[in-house]
C-alpha cells in the first residue's frame, strides 16, 4: 500500500458515511477522500460542507464528489450505502433491499480497476460483505465487514463504567452475528490479565460485579442500536468512529485486533461464513483469525449464529 497518497473511496454519504468522513477529515486519517452516492447531489453538497470546515482540521485532504471510476487508485471503498432500520425492524429485514443495492454498487467498483482493500458498513453487515466478496471475486482477506467492532466498543464501555475501569484496559469481545444472534463468550473476557469472570466470586458483597450484572451489559450491548433508532432514527457516531479506527489500522500497518467480520476457513470449526471474530488487521486486510478458546456453550452459540448467516445468505445472489 502506498503511503504518499492515502486515498478513500466512499460510498454513501447518508448518516454513517457522513459521520465516518466527518471523523476521518478531523482525525487525518487519509489524503484524498472522494464522495459517491446515487444522490450526486447530497455527494457534492456533502463535500462541500466537509471542504469548508478544512481550515480548522489542522489537515490537507483533498475531498470532492465524484463517480465508481474513482475508486481505481482508491486504497479502500467503504461503502455505507443503502437501506437503515427503521424503528421496529431487524437487520436482517434489510438484506433484500440492500443486497440489489450492492449489485448496482460492487461490479462498477471492480470495474474501475480497483485493486485495494473493501470495508462494508451496510446491515446486515455479515451477509453484505459475504455479498461484496461473492461479487467482487476479491482475496476474502481484501474483503472486510465492521462486524461486531461497534458492538465490542460498547461492550468495553459498559463494562468500564460498572467495574470503573477504563475502557481501554478492558479485553472483552462481542463475537458472531451483528445482530441479534450476537453475544459475549464471557469465559474469555478480561480486566488487565485478570478474568472478569472470577470477580463475580460467590455472590457476596465484596464481589467486583455480579454475573447478573454482566448479563444486563449483554443485553443492553445486543439491544442498543434498537434504543437509539427509538430515540433519534439512527445510529451513525459509533459506527462512523469505528471505521475510522479500522481504517487508521489498516494505513498505519499497525495489526491491531477488532472484531471485524471476516470470512471463516475452518477457525471456530465454520467455513464460507462471514461473521465477527478477533482478527488482526493491518495494510493487507485480515492477517489472520484468532481463534478464542471458547467453552462447549460458547462455541453452540457461535454454531448458531453462524448458522443464522449461512440460512439468511442462501439464495440471496
Ligand atoms: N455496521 C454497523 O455497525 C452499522 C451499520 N449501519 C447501516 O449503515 C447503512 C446506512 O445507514 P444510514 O447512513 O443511516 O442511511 P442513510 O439513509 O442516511 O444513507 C444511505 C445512503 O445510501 C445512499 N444510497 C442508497 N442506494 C444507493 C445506491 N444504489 N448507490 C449509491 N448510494 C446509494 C443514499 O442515497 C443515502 O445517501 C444502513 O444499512 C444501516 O443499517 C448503521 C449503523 C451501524
Ligand atoms: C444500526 C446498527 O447496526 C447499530 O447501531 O449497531
Amino acid at each position: 500500500m502506498r503511503t504518499d497518497k492515502r486515498k478513500v473511496a466512499l460510498v454513501g454519504t447518508g448518516m454513517v458515511g457522513m459521520s465516518y468522513a466527518y471523523s476521518m477529515l478531523n482525525q487525518g486519517v487519509c489524503d484524498e477522500l472522494v464522495l459517491i452516492d446515487i444522490n450526486r447531489k447530497r455527494a457534492e453538497g456533502e463535500a462541500m460542507d466537509l471542504n469548508h470546515g478544512l481550515a480548522f482540521s489542522g489537515s490537507h485532504m483533498k475531498i470532492y464528489a465524484g463517480e465508481y471510476k474513482d475508486c481505481t487508485d482508491a486504497d479502500i471503498v467503504v461503502i455505507c450505502a443503502g437501506v437503515a432500520q427503521k424503528p421496529g425492524e431487524t437487520r436482517l429485514d434489510l438484506l433484500k433491499r440492500n443486497a440489489s443495492v450492492f449489485r448496482s454498487i460492487v461490479q462498477p467498483i471492480t470495474e474501475s480497476g480497483f485493486n485495494g482493500l473493501f470495508l462494508v458498513a451496510t446491515n446486515p453487515v455479515d451477509i453484505m460483505t459475504r455479498i461484496t466478496y461473492e461479487i467482487s471475486g476479491f482475496n476474502p482477506k481484501r474483503v472486510i465487514g465492521s462486524g461486531t467492532t461497534l458492538d465490542t466498543a460498547r461492550l468495553r464501555y459498559l463494562l468500564g463504567e460498572s467495574l470503573r475501569v477504563d475502557p481501554r484496559n478492558v479485553h472483552a469481545y462481542v463475537i458472531g452475528e451483528h445482530g441479534d444472534s450476537e453475544f459475549v463468550p464471557w469465559s474469555q473476557a478480561m480486566i488487565a490479565t485478570k478474568p472478569i469472570l472470577s470477580l463475580c466470586g460467590t455472590g457476596g458483597e465484596e464481589d467486583m460485579v455480579s454475573r447478573q450484572e454482566l448479563k444486563r451489559i449483554e443485553e443492553e450491548v445486543r439491544t442498543a442500536a434498537y434504543k437509539i433508532i427509538e430515540a433519534k432514527q439512527a445510529t451513525y457516531y459509533g459506527i462512523g468512529m469505528s471505521l475510522t479506527r479500522i481504517t487508521r489500522a489498516i494505513f498505519g500497518d499497525e495489526n491491531s485486533v477488532f472484531t471485524v467480520s471476516a470470512m471463516l476457513k475452518g477457525e471456530y470449526g465454520q467455513t464460507d461464513v462471514y461473521a465477527g471474530v478477533p482478527c488482526i488487521v493491518n495494510q493487507n486486510g485480515i492477517q489472520r483469525v484468532l481463534p478464542l478458546t471458547l467453552t462447549e456453550e460458547e462455541a453452540n452459540r457461535f454454531n448458531s449464529s453462524c448458522q443464522t448467516l449461512k440460512e439468511s445468505f442462501e439464495g440471496i445472489l
